[in-house]
């Protein structure tokens, strides 16, 4: 790690792409399923491999990953590195990719974590996060506010309770926080689902910019239809 002082601090994406899908129950991880022509994982990596801010996009893969090269990614250009370092748990994958990445990140570079599974990240989805924590000291992560009325249920599946909404929300991906924090957090935590969770367990406190309801996280099979209508109807990108 490169501990110079960075007063421009690079913005580098990881996508972890080792999960297997099971949720989905599909024949391959979703990650590579084809959504409008294309494996699933390509819609967000061309959105983040276009958007100017964001120097370089290191995908995390399986270490057996023998689906990325039967693909040809080349159109992405020279800001696409895939790293065959995945681990066991969504967390193992990323804090993977974080160490993959030791000799060329600073410590103030800002890292952006991106699911592979959200197909639907938008240009503009970036360029906010980017632009509203540039001067934040620890960061944080889109999500959107909680819309639904809230049942907690007991194992019988009969309400409990009703849980207050207000000030829940839906945490999504993009999660952008400097790299050595986010590194040191990760290798602190344990059973984090996100890296949000992991700087929280760390006594900090990372900032929620709202998103949108179109950065779904497509985890069943009907996610994929709802990712196809977005994509095909969306304005722009
Ligand atoms: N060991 C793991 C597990 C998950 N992921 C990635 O983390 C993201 C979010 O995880 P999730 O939606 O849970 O994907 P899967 O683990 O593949 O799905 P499931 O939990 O249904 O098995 C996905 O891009 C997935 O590929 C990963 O890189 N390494
Ligand atoms: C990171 C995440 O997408 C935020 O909503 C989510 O926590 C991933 O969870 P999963 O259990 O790995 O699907």
């Amino acid at each position: 790690m490169r501990a110079m002082q960075n007063f421009h601090p690079r913005h580098f994406a990881i996508v972890p792409a080792a999960g297997s899908g099971s949720r989905m129950g599909a024949s391959q991880p979703k990650q590579y399923l084809e959504l409008l022509g294309k494996p699933l994982i390509r819609h967000s990596l061309e959105v983040l491999c276009a958007t100017p801010e964001i120097d370089k996009v290191f995908v995390v893969l399986s270490v057996g990953d023998a689906e990325w090269k039967r693909h040809d990614w080349s159109g992405l250009g020279p800001k696409l590195v895939p790293l065959f370092c995945g681990g066991a748990t969504r967390a193992d994958s990323v804090l993977g990719g974080l160490r993959a990445i030791v000799r060329e990140a600073e410590q103030s570079d800002w890292v952006l974590v991106h699911d592979a599974a959200r197909p639907c990240l938008a240009r503009w989805h970036i360029e906010k996060l980017i632009r509203d924590l540039a001067h934040d000291e620890v960061g944080g992560i889109l999500a959107v506010p909680v819309a639904d009325t809230l049942k907690r249920s007991d194992a019988h599946r009969h309400v409990l309770e009703t849980v207050p909404r207000d000030s829940l929300w839906q945490a999504q991906t993009p999660q952008m926080f400097r790299y050595v924090m986010l590194r040191r957090a990760l290798e602190a935590a344990s059973n984090v689902t996100d890296e949000a969770s992991a700087i929280e367990a760390a006594g900090l406190r990372p900032r929620l910019i709202e998103g949108d309801a179109t950065n779904l996280k497509v985890t069943y099979p009907l996610d994929l239809h709802l990712a196809e209508w977005i994509l095909t109807n969306r304005d722009s990108r």
